[in-house]
């Protein structure tokens, strides 16, 4: 082989795969493959007509006319040659393959007459614009790698599956949505911006937009709808830096299968839902955890009233709907109307207080600091932030009403029910929801608090309702219509009294209000719900088991997380009440001396009843962060009157509660764990009475409760005897 020119000899060397030439009447070879042999000269091959596969790469080759004489050439590879003729020869009929890369081509010319070609590689060359392509009807596969394309053109109605642009100069994605064929997109190494100009390819798997100049998390939104993307790599753009990135690239595409070259885990699925959107249980289960653990790291004490005695749980009533549904107007009806059944249990917000409002009536108004404060203190059962203003329901707004001897009602948004789901509280949900978007829309218009936008969120929240309601079949005990503020209370009222008894006793009376429920929801059956649902007599509410009567109706299904708190908490209840010899941490069970309770109830009966000791046992236990989040508050006696006035209070860091943990360790006797059965220093023992705790101060109250203040409720204690179980004194 001199000077480059390939010779017969040097062919033959290199001929492979005998076969049949297109005739079938001769045997021929069909493949040559010569690479990096310096060759330049090619004019022999002009003889070898039956060829299929040229291989001739790594040469320093800059003429391919020998293959106008190859009408059968199915596959060429010129690569790493010096060739400057885009195709410059004359068309094989059949020609599939083509490689060019690493040549000295500069332009494009109209492939036309190749209609089979199907795989197209034009990498390193110099290429500036892609052209002469339009009509390669049966391009699958182009890639031009690191040439010189300013602009994505010349693609249009192109079959191609994959298409390689890495290494260019290109500033924008463009032209490319007619490629709806297109399934793995490389256009790496650019200076490529946005991912605009992607939406619409929607058999894109695979996409590499590896150093490019994206920055904005929101470029995401472009390739979100892509349901078949699984592999993105966007390594080395400006959007690693944005924080939290992986995680929230992965809760927008969580289509990923894998992210940068890293695999998408399921864990990281899961991580990134929790936390750009989480449901409403996530939300609830955080919250609970948030109560709990502050609940963990203060001094414990505990409120005797809302305690869930052996069968019955204090008496709740929670009205949940959409903001300015009317609930919170209808709450405090019910609770003046039936006074002595209902107390109102005002929550704190960080809200300031519309026109009118009271502190103390409606809400307790208090400062973002005080609220975090009270937080951290543990004083809360639930939170939940609406509109940016933060609500909370407090373990003493619950226990204030409960000292009167009244069933607590309150009124929140549907989180508030999930989390308040959460704990050992087992309230009656009832659910007001609008219907008529229009008139729902007026009244608040016409309240003048709200913004268009509080509105439209307020709106848009009524079909969370119903799909809550829909989906999670006895989640709320009733429902009621509240379009009509008059109606719903008459529902609502009759609710209250078919589940009190009043509407019996009124009969007998003769005074039946004929109030017609038209707003209650009727089951299948056609029974009125609340008759069905919040099934009622509590007449004798005192005498009958709470749990038969709760298990006689179609319970709301309880979440494992729901039953596993509740059932804890009622364990260490029964324990405790039961004179089990305490535990370790029965210590949570031991009470002030002055409990806010017998403090301010005037006909408690706690005197007596181990003060002083009890008061000793206090200070001992005051380091002591202790378990149970359901039946124990914070603060000393004193600080508990107001939930609010926690100013004093040094806010306590989360972290603390592992050495907290520890600390309650060093006081436990040695080899003795939270569930050893071993006895506990005196000191720590309080639990002796086989009475429930606050027994002496208060009787148990039933479901809901029966005008316990009223004189013939009080003889039906005494008649029923349970009284006497919640009232030795
Ligand atoms: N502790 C709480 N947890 C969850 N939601 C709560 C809590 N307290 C109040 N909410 C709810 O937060 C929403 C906003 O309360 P806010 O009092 O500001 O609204 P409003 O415009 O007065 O409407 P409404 O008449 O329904 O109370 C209401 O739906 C209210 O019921």
């Amino acid at each position: 082989m001199e000077d480059g020119e390939l010779t017969k000899h040097e062919v033959s060397k290199h001929l492979s795969s005998l076969g049949r030439s297109a005739t079938g009447l001769q045997h021929v070879y069909l493949s040559l493959s010569i690479p990096k042999k310096s060759l330049k000269n090619l004019s022999i091959l002009s003889k070898y007509i039956h060829l299929q596969k040229l291989e001739l790469p790594n040469n320093q080759i800059k003429d391919l006319s020998c293959v106008s004489h190859m009408p059968y050439l199915l596959t060429l590879d010129a690569s790493h040659n010096e060739i400057s003729d885009f195709f410059g020869f004359q068309p094989p009929k059949n020609l599939k393959e083509v490689n060019f890369s690493h040549n000295h081509i500069s332009s494009m010319k109209d492939l036309s007459a190749y209609t089979s070609l199907r795989k197209l590689v034009l990498d390193y060359n110099f290429i500036s614009e892609i052209r002469g392509l339009e009509n390669c009807s049966s391009l699958t596969h182009l890639s031009m790698e690191h040439n010189k394309i300013l602009r994505i053109s010349g693609l249009k109605n192109l079959k191609l599956r994959q298409l390689c642009l890495k290494g260019n100069l290109l500033r924008k994605i463009e032209n490319l949505q007619t490629l709806q064929s297109l399934q793995i997109l490389d256009l790496s190494s650019n200076r490529i911006q946005s991912m605009s100009g992607l939406q619409d390819l929607h058999l894109l798997g695979s996409l590499n937009l590896e150093s490019n100049m994206i920055g904005e998390i929101k470029e995401y939104t472009y390739v979100q709808h892509l349901l078949l993307l699984r592999e993105l790599n966007l390594k080395r753009n400006p959007i690693q830096e944005q924080p939290d990135y992986r995680r929230a690239v992965t809760f927008i595409l969580n289509q990923l299968s894998v992210l940068d070259e890293k695999p998408v885990t399921v864990e990281e699925k899961v991580s990134a839902v929790n936390k750009y959107d989480p449901s409403l249980e996530t939300v609830a289960a955080r919250d609970h955890m948030t109560q709990i653990v502050y609940q963990y790291m203060q001094p414990q004490r505990i409120f005797d009233s809302t305690l869930p005695s052996l069968d019955t749980p204090y008496p709740m009533l929670v009205l949940t709907g959409p903001q300015a549904c009317g609930k919170r107007e209808l709450a405090h009806r019910l609770c003046h109307e039936y006074s002595d059944y209902f107390g109102y249990g005002a929550c704190h917000t960080t809200r300031g207080p519309y026109f009118g409002e009271e502190d103390g009536c409606d809400y307790h108004f208090v400062q973002e600091e005080e609220f975090e404060n009270m937080t951290r203190m543990g004083q809360f059962v639930q939170t939940m932030q609406y509109d940016g203003n933060w609500y909370g329901l407090s373990r003493e707004a619950i226990e204030r009403v409960a000292r009167e001897g009244l069933a607590c009602c309150v009124h929140m948004e549907l989180e508030g029910v999930f989390s308040l789901k959460t704990s050992h509280f087992e309230p009656r949900y009832i659910l007001l929801i609008p219907t008529k978007t229009e008139s729902y829309v007026s009244h608040m218009k016409a309240r003048g608090f709200y913004t268009n936008d509080q509105i439209n969120k307020a709106v848009s929240r009524i079909d969370l309702y119903a799909k809550t309601n829909r989906e999670r079949p006895g989640f709320f005990d009733s429902v009621i219509l509240s379009d009509n503020r008059k109606e719903a209370y008459s529902a609502l009222r009759q609710l209250i009294k078919e589940y009190l008894g009043l509407e019996e006793q009124e009969k007998e009376g003769g005074r039946s209000t004929g109030v017609t429920p038209q707003n209650i929801i009727t089951d299948e059956g056609g029974n009125s719900t609340p008759a069905r649902k919040l099934e009622a007599n509590t007449t004798d509410a005192y005498s009958q088991n709470y749990h038969s009567k709760v298990h006689a109706r179609p319970l709301p299904q309880k979440s494992s997380a729901e039953l596993a708190s509740i059932h804890r908490r009622q364990q260490m209840v029964r324990d405790a009440l039961v004179g089990k010899i305490p535990r370790a941490y029965t210590q949570l069970f031991k009470r002030y001396a002055h409990t806010t309770s017998s403090l301010l109830t005037p006909h408690s009966h706690t005197a007596g009843h181990n003060e002083d000791s009890s008061s000793e046992e206090s200070s001992a236990s005051s380091g002591l962060s202790m378990n149970s989040s359901a039946v124990l508050s914070v603060g000393s006696p004193a600080d508990g009157l107001d939930a609010g006035s926690g100013s004093k209070v040094e806010p306590l860091d989360v972290s603390l509660l592992g050495q907290n943990l520890e600390k309650l360790k060093d006081h436990m006797e040695p080899g003795l764990s939270p569930d050893s059965s071993h006895s506990i220093p005196e000191q720590a023992t309080v639990v002796s009475s086989p009475g429930r705790p606050g027994s002496k101060t208060k009787p148990i109250l039933p479901p809901i409760p029966l005008g316990r203040k009223s004189a013939e409720a009080a003889s039906k204690q005494q008649l029923t005897g349970q009284a006497g179980q919640g009232d030795e004194g």
